[in-house]
């Protein structure tokens, strides 16, 4: 991304950052070339065409033999009309002059009904398959997508990557219809052209002369179009972002009461009014260009019949052939509006899918690498090692110099100030980062050579901003592990240990009650019924290594008790636990805490004997105490 700042923005800080796809991508300036796209045009057509006979199989052959076979009956149709008028205006009007024309008649109604069923049949076949190719390119998009690295998925290139990508994966589609259309642009043409070129060559040239300005018009205004959306693409997310701010029930509340809805419009209506600007910048453009380009065709135009009068004035070519090339003229130049058209279509959506394409390639490359190591029993031990970590784009590392162990069995709790590194920390025992320095092994083996996927099958875990999934309440818990069916005695005891249960007994539905309130039937949770949710779905997921970041933060007092306590009874169950908290109460029977400060670990032991260190945790604690009215 080159940022070319227009300033700082009040609401976005650094500026509405005009984005250039292309700057990333060796041969840049090359890439929106139009000949360059159509010596792409292959391969572009490789890739479409592939999806589609992936997503359709037969579709895409019958949608292409349609198309060619009317392009021939086109030709059926002119040849049929030449000789029809070739009788009808050999004499003067009769009755045997219109019976000897009655077989090229007939020939010529033929064909237009064959022409017809046939472009009926095509665009059907064309009707059916779009959708197809729709899904299997946005699929194909999303799979590589959800096995990006995360540290990738934060960064805003790829986010930018992604929104080209969604927009590419729909123009999928559009470059199979028309591709589909251009061969029948082609089977016309060839028809009309070979025709023209058999009653009078000289003509054929002039056909090309009245399209070929409406071609370079089309193509460059596309091209034109390209380039804003791809260098406006932030603007367009920040905009979409707002409206989905302004709309959606979890910022409702706030938009309200601190009247941010009117702040949010004005800052809504400030950026679209860029985005405006920028639209009749193009439409000004475009119209410049149209009339440049309808001027130079209606020149040829003029031109063309001028040529074909001479010829008829001179007796070169007689009435029958001058009626048959004016036909002619007409199915050719229609036919070859459609050749630009799609041609036009395949180069401008080409361009999208390209992009769709460059970013499949771009999730594939950043995946999460797939490794031969794989874990075969649960870890006993994971070791951290002089680990540093500092996130893409940081300038500070959030963790330095970390070294610490977890064994099964025990509890490990992580405590310090905000942005400290204590969920960082975490992030990386779970594998969702890989160290930037240093290393974590489970059971000696290094995260980085273990296969990831084999990891995270090992690990369960409760994020601070675990995700409020808009399913059923029993899929809010199963969710925990889809790889086997759901399993209700699983599901009981998972409840029971978040204390969802008691969630649950209170809703309509049951465990069928859909926890989304925006749809039809959907019921909202607190805070904490939440939270229970979110523990009762980490129980399911019955991972040897359990990591709880703030678990209990939304909690009342009686249920956090009872879910440290059935925390603590995990470790003794044989898993490995990990505590995230900023209650030091609910850290006293942990087997070590470790305290963080500015990403480094500055104190460790048990709670007794940090209490006897007389530092920073036992500052915390004291201080925690007394608002608590704790003594010890
Ligand atoms: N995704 C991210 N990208 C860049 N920086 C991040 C990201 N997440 C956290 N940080 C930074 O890393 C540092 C450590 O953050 P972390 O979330 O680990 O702190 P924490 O100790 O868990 O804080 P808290 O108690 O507030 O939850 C902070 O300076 C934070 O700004």
């Amino acid at each position: 991304m080159r940022p070319h700042g227009t300033g700082d923005d009040p609401l976005f800080g650094s500026g509405i950052r005009l984005t250039d796809g292309f700057a990333q991508h060796e041969g840049a300036a090359a890439d929106l070339g139009f000949w360059t796209m159509l010596r792409r045009l292959p391969n572009l057509l490789r890739i479409t065409l592939g999806l589609a006979w992936a997503a359709g199989r037969w579709t895409l052959p019958v949608a292409v033999g349609a198309n060619l076979v009317a392009g021939a009956a086109t030709a059926l149709i002119l040849v049929a009309t030449n000789s029809a008028l070739s009788v009808l205006l050999s004499a003067p009007p009769s009755k045997e002059l219109l019976v000897a024309a009655v077989p090229s008649l007939v020939w010529v109604i033929a064909g237009g009904v064959l022409r017809s069923v046939l472009t009926s049949v095509g665009s059907a076949a064309s009707g059916r398959l779009a959708p197809r190719v729709d899904r299997a390119a946005y699929v194909r998009l999303l799979e590589r997508a959800v096995a990006v690295e995360l540290a990738v998925m934060q960064d805003p290139t790829f986010n930018n990557d992604l929104a080209a990508a969604r927009r590419g994966a729909l123009a999928a589609r559009q470059v199979t219809s028309n591709a589909i259309d251009l061969l029948e642009a082609i089977a016309g043409l060839l028809a009309a052209g070979g025709v023209l070129t058999v009653l009078h060559p000289t003509l054929l040239p002039m056909l090309l002369a009245v399209s070929l300005p409406s071609a370079w018009g089309a193509v460059r205004t596309a091209r034109a179009r390209f380039l804003s959306m791809k260098r406006w693409v932030e603007l367009n997310r920040q905009l979409d972002m707002l409206a989905t701010l302004l709309t959606q029930p979890s910022s409702a509340e706030e938009v309200r009461v601190h009247r941010t809805g009117g702040f949010l419009l004005a800052n809504y209506r400030r950026l679209a009014g860029l985005a405006e600007a920028e639209q009749a910048r193009l439409a000004d453009a475009q119209a410049r260009t149209t009339l440049f380009t309808d001027g130079v065709a209606g020149l040829a135009k003029v031109a063309t019949y001028g040529v074909l009068g001479l010829l008829l004035v001179s007796g070169t070519v007689p009435l029958a052939v001058a009626g048959t090339v004016v036909l002619a003229i007409q199915t050719g130049t229609r036919h070859l509006a459609r050749l630009v058209t799609s041609v036009n279509g395949l180069y401008e959506q080409g361009l999208f899918v390209q992009d769709w394409q460059r970013a499949c390639e771009r999730a594939e490359a950043e995946a999460m690498p797939v490794r031969r190591r794989r874990l075969n029993r649960p870890p006993a031990v994971i070791t951290v090692s002089n680990l540093s970590f500092t996130y893409p784009n940081a300038k500070q590392p959030a963790l330095t110099e970390v070294d610490m162990t977890l064994r099964t069995g025990e509890i490990v709790a992580f405590v310090g100030a905000n942005g400290s590194g204590k969920t960082t920390l975490a992030k990386l025992l779970a594998g969702l980062y890989l160290p930037s320095g240093g290393v974590i092994r489970w059971d000696g083996m290094p995260t980085t050579e273990v296969d990831r996927q084999h990891l995270f099958d090992h690990v369960a875990l409760v994020a601070q901003d675990f995700v409020q999934w808009p399913f059923t309440a029993r899929v809010n818990v199963t969710i925990g592990r889809t790889t086997h069916p759901p399993d209700p005695t699983r599901l009981r005891h998972a409840a029971w240990f978040g204390r969802a249960d008691e969630v649950v007994a209170r809703l309509d539905h049951g465990w069928d009650t859909l926890l989304a309130r925006e749809f039809w039937g959907g019921t909202a949770l607190s805070g904490g019924q939440w939270q229970r949710m979110g523990l009762a779905r980490a129980h399911y997921r019955n991972a040897p290594v359990v990591i709880f970041d703030e678990p209990t933060a939304a909690l009342d007092p009686r249920a956090e008790v009872e879910v440290f306590d059935r925390v603590c009874g995990l470790a003794g169950a044989g898993r490995a636990v990990v505590l995230v908290t900023h209650r030091l109460a609910s850290v006293r029977r942990a087997d070590r805490v470790y305290v963080l400060d500015q990403g480094r670990i500055v104190e460790q032991g048990t709670h007794e004997q940090l209490m006897a260190l007389d530092r920073t945790y036992a500052q915390l604690f004291r201080l925690q105490a007394e608002q608590h009215g704790l003594t010890r």
